[in-house]
């Protein structure tokens, strides 16, 4: 029996299903990768935007993260909404090594901010420096201080119409770990990650979920076949 790569996100819950942990175990799913989870806060979130955030403390953010690494030893983590300095800083020590994708979140698509100006530091001092690839959009990337380096792929939306896109950043950085999983070079797994993403937003384009912006989607697949994604 051949095992599907195990590929770990570290990341926050929406409520909403659209972003976070929601984003991120589906579009494992999606794409044959096998989805662990660490949560590090719940988020009380919908289409419309972000009521409370409640950070799960730190040595149950470590405890879960210990469990997912001694035991299912994932080739790749990709890091979402870590809440705090002291959880970037933990995830840098332990997870230094494997294939590290990290979508610095620290503005959601709303508006909402989901990381302080002490956990922009910390990504620049500590996670950065070992990642293999972070996925920062434009805001985010001016909060890091403009962080320099062929790994660093700022991510700019894209030509799909649709106000249904919370939860794209997620989806693409989920569908960036796992091309890497699946042994695609750092050039591949991009272009097929924006492709993914690209494909995606074009089958939940009408959707009419929640009064804001809806959910792209992240395992549905009604598409005409010219909009594939690559083989
Ligand atoms: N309208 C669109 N049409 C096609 N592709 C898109 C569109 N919007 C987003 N994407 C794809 O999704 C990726 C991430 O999008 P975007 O930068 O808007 O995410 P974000 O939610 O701001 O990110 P973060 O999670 O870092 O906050 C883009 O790089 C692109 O590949
Ligand atoms: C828990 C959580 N994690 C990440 C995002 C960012 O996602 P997006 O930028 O697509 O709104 C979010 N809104 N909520």
């Amino acid at each position: 029996m051949v095992n599907p790569p195990v590929v770990v996100t570290i990341a926050g819950s929406d409520s909403g299903g659209a972003a976070g942990i929601a984003a991120d175990l589906t579009t494992f799913a999606a794409l044959g990768v096998h989805g662990a989870c660490v949560v590090t806060a719940v988020t009380a979130q919908d289409t419309t935007g972000v009521r409370a955030v409640h950070p799960v403390p730190l040595e149950v953010v470590a405890a879960q993260l210990d469990a997912v690494l001694e035991d299912l030893d994932p080739i790749a983590v990709k890091t979402g909404m870590l809440a705090g300095p002291d959880v970037v800083r933990l995830v840098a020590r332990r997870c230094a090594g494997r294939i590290l994708v990290v979508d610095p979140v620290l503005v959601a698509t709303s508006g909402a901010v989901l990381g302080s100006a002490a956990v922009a530091a910390a990504y620049r001092e500590h996670l950065l420096p070992v990642a293999t690839v972070a996925t920062p959009n434009e805001d985010e990337f001016e909060a890091l201080g403009r962080p320099s380096g062929a790994n660093v792929l700022v991510t700019r939306g894209g030509d799909i119409e649709t106000d249904n896109d919370h939860g794209t950043g997620c989806t693409h950085s989920s569908a960036l770990a796992s091309y890497l999983a699946l042994g695609d070079d750092l050039a591949t797994a991009a272009a097929r990650a924006d492709a993914f993403v690209a494909r995606q937003l074009h089958v939940s384009r009408n959707w009419t979920l929640g009064r804001g912006r809806g959910p792209v989607a992240h395992v549905h697949t009604s598409v005409p076949p010219t909009q594939g994604v690559p083989a």
